[in-house]
C-alpha cells in the first residue's frame, strides 16, 4: 500500500521528476490520467445517458478533455462544458485539441437526470473560493442530485487541508493519481470525496521516496514493525506496567477503562492509583486490575521506586487542578525508567493557565510524552494554533507537538497524530460510533499499554488510533465506551498474526 499523503507542491514536484525520469512526459501522463478516469467512469456507470464533462482552465480541465474525448471514443454521448480557454502551449491546451468534441461556455451548463458529471474545474491548483459559473454548476448539479466523478479532487475542496473553500462539489467517486493527498482524508474533504480511487499513471515508487514526505495515512504498515509481541519467555512485568490515575468515588470509571484498554493492549500489569476515599469504589469493579492507594506526591513517589511502573495515564476523570499539574510533574520528572505519561482529559485542562511549565517540563523528561486532546482541549493548551484558519490539522498537530515536545494525538473524526520532528499521520477509518462518552478514555489507556510494552511514542500513538478506531468500526451501533477494550481482541488477534507471518 502505498502510505504517503502528498501536498499539491508535493504532488507537482513527483510531476516533475517523473517527467525528467520518463519514460511519460506531462502529455503522457495527462492522457494516462485522463484513461483512468474514463475507465472508472464506464466501470461505475455504465448506464449513464450523458456523462457532462466541466473543464477549469487547469491541468485538472486537460485531465477533463482527455476523459471526454475517450468516453466518446467508447460510444457515450458526452456534453463538454468550459469554464475557460487552457493557456496555449500547454498540455491542457495540447489535451483539448485532441478531443474532438467542442466546449460549450460553462454558463450555460444545464443537465438532466439520468446524467453523470465529471468534475475537472479544479483539483490541486486550487487557489481561491470557486464562484460564478463554477459556483452555479455545483448547485445545480446538486439540486438535481447528479453522480458526481471528481478528478483528483472535488472542486472547492483543499487537498492540502480538506477545507471546503465555498461552494464545492460533492462526489460519489474521487479518482486521484500516485497518492491519496491529505485533502482525501481531513474533514470535510473526506465527506465531500466518496469514496476515493488510487490511480497509477506512470509515477514511480522510488519518485515518491525521493520526495522526503512526512505525512502520511495511519494505517498498520507505519508502525506494525513495531507492534509489541510477548517473547516466549517473557513475564508480566516485562510486558510493561501500567498506571492509571483515579478521580474521586463519583468519578472512578474513566481510569478504569484507561486501565481495562491498557491491559487488553498487551501490558502484563495494569494498577489504579486512587485516592484513599475512592478506594472502596474502585475495588468494587476491579478483578485483574491492581489498586493502590495514592493521595499526594509523597505517596506517589513511594509508588515510582517501589514499583518501577512503565507508563501512566492522567486525566480522565482525575478532577482539573493543582493535584493533577503536581503528579505529571512528578512522572515527567521521574528517574524511575518510566516509559511514559499520557496526558488526556483534566490532565490537558489543568494546564490551561500554565501550558509552558508542562512542555519544559516534557523536554527535559526521560518518559515519552503523548497529549491527547480533542478540538476543546487543543485549544486550551495551544490557542493562537487553534484559531490560526490558515493551518491545516496535520500542521496545527506538527506544531502543538514541537512545542509540547512531546507526540500530539488532535481527535476528532479525522484524528491526526503528530511527532515533534515533524512526522504526521491522518486516520482513515474512524468512525461515529466512536463518539461515545468514554471512547476517548479507552485511547488514552490503550496509548499507555503500548508505551509500557516499549513500542515508540509516535507509533504507539498511531497503532493505538487505528486499533482504536478499527475496533469501533467492526462493533457499530449500539457501542458503548465498556465495549471497546473486548472488542480490541480480534483487531489484536489479527495485528499480531501479520507482525508474526
Ligand atoms: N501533478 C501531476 O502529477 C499531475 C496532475 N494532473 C492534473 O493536474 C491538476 C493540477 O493542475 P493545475 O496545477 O493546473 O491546477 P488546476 O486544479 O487545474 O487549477 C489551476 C487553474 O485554475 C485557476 N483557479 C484555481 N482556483 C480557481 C478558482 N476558485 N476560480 C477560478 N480559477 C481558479 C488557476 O488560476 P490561478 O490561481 O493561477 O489564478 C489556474 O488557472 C491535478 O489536480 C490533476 O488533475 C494530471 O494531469 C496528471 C499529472
Ligand atoms: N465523528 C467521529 N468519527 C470518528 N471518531 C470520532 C468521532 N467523534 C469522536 N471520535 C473519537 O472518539 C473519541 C472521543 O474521545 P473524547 O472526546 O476524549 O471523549 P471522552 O472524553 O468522552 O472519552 C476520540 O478517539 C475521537 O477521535
Ligand atoms: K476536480
Amino acid at each position: 500500500m502505498s502510505i504517503e499523503l502528498l501536498s499539491p507542491a508535493e504532488m507537482a514536484q513527483a510531476d516533475r521528476k517523473a517527467i525528467e525520469a520518463g519514460p511519460f512526459d506531462g502529455m503522457g501522463l495527462m492522457r494516462n490520467a485522463g484513461a483512468a478516469v474514463a475507465r472508472e467512469v464506464l466501470r461505475r456507470h455504465p448506464g449513464a445517458e450523458r456523462v457532462h464533462v466541466l473543464c477549469g482552465p487547469g491541468n485538472n480541465g486537460g485531465d477533463g478533455y482527455v476523459v471526454a474525448r475517450m468516453l466518446a471514443e467508447s460510444g457515450v454521448p458526452v456534453s463538454l462544458w468550459a469554464s475557460g480557454e487552457p493557456r496555449p502551449d500547454s498540455d491542457a491546451a495540447r489535451a483539448a485539441g485532441e478531443c474532438p468534441l467542442k466546449p460549450m461556455p460553462l454558463a450555460g451548463f444545464s443537465a438532466q437526470a439520468g446524467s453523470v458529471i465529471v468534475d475537472a474545474l479544479y483539483g490541486a491548483g486550487l487557489s481561491r473560493p470557486v464562484d460564478g459559473d463554477c459556483a452555479r454548476a455545483v448547485e445545480l448539479v446538486s439540486a438535481l442530485g447528479l453522480p458526481v466523478v471528481a478528478i483528483d479532487l472535488p472542486s472547492g475542496i483543499s487537498g492540502e487541508s480538506g477545507k471546503a473553500m465555498g461552494p464545492a462539489f460533492r462526489a460519489g467517486l474521487t479518482v486521484t493519481f500516485a497518492r491519496k493527498k491529505p485533502g482525501h482524508l481531513l474533514m470535510p474533504g473526506r465527506e465531500f470525496c466518496g469514496e476515493v480511487a488510487l490511480a497509477d499513471i506512470g509515477i514511480s515508487d522510488p519518485i515518491i521516496e525521493g520526495l522526503g514526505v512526512q505525512t502520511f495515512v495511519n494505517c498498520p504498515e507505519l508502525w506494525l514493525a513495531e507492534f509489541p509481541v510477548p517473547g516466549v519467555d517473557t513475564h508480566k512485568y516485562r510486558r510493561g506496567h501500567v498506571c492509571a490515575f483515579s478521580g474521586g468515588p463519583a468519578s472512578t470509571g474513566a481510569a478504569r477503562l484507561s486501565a481495562l484498554a491498557a491491559a487488553r493492549s498487551g501490558a502484563g500489569a495494569v494498577t489504579v492509583l486512587s485516592p484513599g476515599n475512592a478506594l472502596a469504589v474502585n475495588a468494587m469493579h476491579l478483578t485483574s486490575i491492581m489498586l493502590r492507594k495514592t493521595d499526594d506526591r509523597d505517596e506517589l513517589d513511594a509508588f515510582l521506586a517501589d514499583r518501577h511502573p512503565s507508563a501512566f495515564v492522567l486525566g480522565p476523570g482525575f478532577g482539573v487542578g493543582e493535584k493533577a499539574r503536581a503528579f505529571a510533574m512528578a512522572v515527567l520528572a521521574s528517574q524511575a525508567g518510566v516509559g511514559g505519561l499520557v496526558l488526556d482529559a483534566d490532565g490537558i485542562t489543568s494546564f490551561r493557565e500554565a501550558p509552558d511549565e508542562l512542555f519544559a517540563a516534557a523536554a527535559n523528561a526521560m518518559p515519552a510524552f503523548v497529549l491527547t486532546p480533542h478540538d476543546g482541549e487543543f485549544a486550551r493548551l495551544f490557542p493562537d494554533l487553534a484559531a490560526d484558519e490558515r493551518l491545516s490539522k496535520p500542521d496545527r498537530a506538527r506544531q502543538a507537538a514541537a512545542r509540547a515536545h512531546g507526540v500530539v494525538i488532535a481527535k476528532g473524526p479525522d484524528t491526526v497524530i503528530a511527532a515533534p520532528d515533524g512526522r504526521a499521520a491522518v486516520n482513515p477509518n474512524g468512525a461515529p460510533w466512536l463518539a461515545t462518552a468514554g471512547s476517548g478514555d479507552v485511547l488514552a489507556g490503550l496509548v499507555a499499554g503500548l508505551l509500557a510494552q516499549g513500542m515508540p511514542a509516535f507509533e504507539a500513538a498511531c497503532a493505538a488510533v487505528w486499533m482504536h478506531a478499527e475496533a469501533g468500526v467492526r462493533f457499530g451501533p449500539g457501542l458503548i465506551a465498556e465495549d471497546l477494550p473486548r472488542a480490541l481482541v480480534p483487531v489484536l488477534a489479527e495485528l499480531v498474526a501479520m507482525r508474526c507471518g
